[in-house]
């Protein structure tokens, strides 16, 4: 079985455990496991995106490729009378995301299994947020942004964060592309924060 954090079905032995972290002034706690993205500690692109990201009250959000949920159960936090949905391919972080979001009292958000966006086929959101899983290739990271494109209410942003050196220009360029224009919103050492907003003419 494949031990890919992007797998559906991690086949590695369970390492659990629970880790916290402060972020956007709470103080959340995470359990990870084994064959999830960064189970040591939230990932620092993932807090780079989380201490710039946008959120007003309110608001329909989606986090995709959630892990084990930092930046959704951020989101939910922020916006506690919007709706956060979570979607991620791996069924082990997808449980995960579900007990975290207990165990930190958060109650506005939905987890899926999901490859890309297809759980979600017909609805439209406010924000999307995406560390995208740069491992799995750049047709699936690419797929991300078409169908977050898709998905996104008329004036919607996605914001992506990315490393420089894992592809942020020619992220950049695929975002242009489809939403005319892109905003490098924050820099944190190597990591890039963009936003491309849905605006039709
Ligand atoms: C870079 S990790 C970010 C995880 C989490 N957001 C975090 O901040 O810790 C990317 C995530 O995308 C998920 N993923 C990979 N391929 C996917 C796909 N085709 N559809 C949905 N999620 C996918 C991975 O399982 C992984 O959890």
């Amino acid at each position: 079985m494949s031990q890919h954090y992007y797998s559906q079905q991690p086949g590695a032995e369970h390492d659990r455990r629970t880790i916290s972290a402060v972020l956007r002034g709470k103080t959340f706690r995470f359990t990870s496991d084994a064959g999830v993205f960064s189970k040591g500690d939230v990932d620092y692109g993932s807090r780079a995106l989380i201490d710039a990201m946008e959120i007003p009250d309110g608001s329909a959000v989606l986090d995709v490729g959630c892990g084990y949920g930092p930046i959704g159960l951020a989101a939910a936090h922020l916006a506690p009378r919007g709706m956060v949905t979570m979607l991620d391919i791996n069924s082990r972080a997808v449980e995960l995301a579900r007990e975290n979001a207990k165990l930190n009292g958060i109650s506005n958000v939905k987890v899926m299994e999901s490859d890309i966006l297809s759980a979600v086929s017909g609805q439209t959101f406010d924000i999307i947020l995406t560390n995208p899983p740069i491992r799995a290739g750049k047709a699936v990271v690419h797929r991300i942004f078409e169908e977050a494109y898709e998905h996104l209410n008329e004036n919607g942003a996605l914001w992506v964060v990315i490393q420089k050196k894992q592809g942020a220009p020619s992220a950049a360029a695929k975002l242009e592309e489809l939403f005319g224009e892109v905003r490098e919103v924050g820099k944190d050492k190597g990591y890039r924060i963009l936003k491309a907003e849905k605006i039709t003419k």
